[in-house]
């Protein structure tokens, strides 16, 4: 299926959209099937778009959101990296959310302590075989990487397990925990969220068919829509 790809003057016009339909996308998962189901990205639009919808989300209804991460760091719960932390400060704190749908990733001072694989191997639990996500949003860093699957890793190259455990990632902190290509990939909906020029070489990457393995971002995509909201300089390269 060919991705859609949005390119809007500036960031904030790129997540304005995007928060208008991630309300009309939650609604129609609600009017479906009762709860709609989400995997929430760091960075710095994923955040905007977390802190846009606590503004303003329409009809949504909160309590019935199953809220998961596409990957966190395993530093302590109150470390200021953990993409879940930054969840909660921009929006999960100010929307009336059903504590039990929020799954968070371990933290590396929770339940599991510093055991990284059994973190993720609870999480990988959770997340079983049956988890479509309605929109699963995807920052991505310049030279591809979306959650925390990085060009040339296992992580990149898993085609089973649903979460592993990155103890090596090149971008700081180095040990973190992440969802895997064969769960992103069972998203309706895959949302990639990118501005900045140091990024139009992936997002042409991805555009031209890249392999996932070089450029783990043209592994990424929907079973309904794989859509890419990008500022002009993101797309400068397409
Ligand atoms: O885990 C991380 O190190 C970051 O969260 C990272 O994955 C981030 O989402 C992208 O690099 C996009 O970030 P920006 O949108 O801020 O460029």
């Amino acid at each position: 299926m060919t991705p859609e790809t949005l390119v809007f003057d500036s960031s904030a016009e790129l997540v304005a959209t995007a928060r208008a339909r991630f309300v009309d996308v939650v609604t129609a998962a609600q009017a479906a099937r009762g709860v709609a189901s989400v995997a929430l990205t760091g960075g710095s639009n994923g955040i905007a778009l977390l802190r846009a919808l606590a503004e303003d989300s329409g009809d949504v209804d909160w309590s019935n959101v199953e809220i998961y991460w596409g990957d966190d760091r395993f530093v302590p719960s109150a470390h200021p990296e953990r993409n879940s932390g930054q969840a909660f400060d921009a929006l999960l704190n100010h929307v009336p959310v059903d504590p039990a749908r929020i799954h968070v990733m371990a933290p590396s001072d929770g339940e599991f302590g510093h055991d990284i694989d059994a973190a993720a191997a609870a999480y990988g639990r959770l997340i079983g075989s049956d988890t479509v996500f309605d929109v699963h949003l995807l920052g991505m860093g310049g030279e591809g990487h979306v959650n925390s699957l990085f060009p040339h890793t296992a992580a990149t190259a898993e085609s089973t397990a649903p979460v592993v455990a990155v103890t090596d990632s090149p971008k700081p902190p180095p040990a973190r925990i992440t969802l895997t290509f064969p769960v992103i990939n069972a998203s309706r909906e895959v949302w990639f969220l990118v501005s900045g020029e140091e990024k139009a070489e992936a997002v042409a990457a991805a555009h031209n068919g890249a392999d996932r393995a070089d450029w783990p971002c043209a592994g990424a995509r929907g079973t309904t829509a794989t859509v890419w909201f990008l500022d002009r300089a993101a797309a400068s390269a397409l």
